[in-house]
């Protein structure tokens, strides 16, 4: 199988062309290529297929194998592989996600190759029960939840994929693999969570560290930025326009009316090869 490699603030991504595909497996598919020393090695993949409401639909697996519903990082990689492949060579692209239809303004280099890239992400879903969270309230905002006799406080919202973010004073203190995995697979998470660890330097600027449902420990998570940033914004933390740091790369996020998200960024090629096999051990 050809394959192709982008890295997206830090997120890596296998890409295969899956338009001619019939029946496959891409859940196992995901398992093995995603692997670090039996695979090639990524986060998660993303499938390009046919689509009958937009330009193209992107199919998205984590690197254990499950399906989620969107990938901010991804969808700027997927962008960039359908635009400089000549998949779909428009300045606006809709992509179809499970998540819904995202729109995408594509900015380009010299040499004609996508360059920065804007993906409206629409509105974040606030309320319990289609977060979802065992909580029913309308907004899950600072709510706390206990961890081996510690109190974080948290909020939790959807955007395109469930996130909880937590701002933390000094990231030393927190043991991110630990903490992030009990709270990813907290019984207040039906469909699990990702989790965002936000460090705010001022109105406009904030760290970000990653744990991902599905993937664990990453570099960044573009919906997770989005998230963060939503949430730093109603507790008036944070402005409309937010540069995010995450541990592999920078993103912008802003806010327009209604908490209405846009993401700008850039992805990277990396790679082009063929893919023989794997192990999902
Ligand atoms: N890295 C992503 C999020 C990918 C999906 C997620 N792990 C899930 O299934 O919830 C991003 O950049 O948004």
């Amino acid at each position: 199988m050809k394959f192709d490699k982008y890295v997206a603030a830090g997120n890596d991504f296998i890409l295969f062309n899956g338009i001619k595909d019939t029946e496959k497996n891409y859940n196992e598919l995901a398992l093995r290529v995603c692997n670090r020393h039996f695979g090639i090695g990524a986060d998660g993949i993303m499938v390009c297929k046919k689509s009958n409401i937009a330009d193209i639909k992107m199919l998205y697996y984590n690197s254990d194998g499950s399906k989620g519903e969107m990938c901010g990082n991804g969808i700027r990689s997927f962008t960039k592989y359908i635009y400089d492949y000549d998949i779909v060579r428009k300045k606006i692209i809709s992509i179809e996600t499970l998540a819904g239809i995202k729109y995408i303004t594509i900015e380009t280099d010299e040499s004609g190759k996508a360059n920065m890239i804007k993906v409206d992400m629409g509105e974040p879903i606030f309320e319990g029960s289609r977060v979802p969270v065992t909580i029913d309230k309308e907004k899950i905002i600072e709510e706390i939840i206990s961890i081996d006799g510690k109190d974080y406080k948290f909020s939790a919202l959807t955007v395109g994929v469930p996130h909880v973010v937590i701002f933390v004073e000094d990231i030393k203190s927190i043991d991110i693999n630990d903490l992030g995995k009990k709270i990813e697979n907290y019984s207040l998470f039906p469909k699990k969570t990702n989790v965002n660890f936000v460090k705010i330097i001022d109105y406009g600027n904030i760290n970000i560290y990653t744990w991902e449902r599905g993937a664990g420990r990453t570099l960044g998570c573009g919906t997770g930025s989005c998230a963060s940033v939503v949430v730093g914004n109603l507790l008036h933390k944070l402005g409309n326009k937010v540069n995010v740091n995450t541990e592999g790369g920078s993103l912008i996020v802003e806010l327009e009316d209604n908490y209405k998200i846009f993401m700008t960024g850039s992805a990277t090629h990396i790679a082009s090869g063929e893919f023989v096999n794997g192990l999902s051990k």
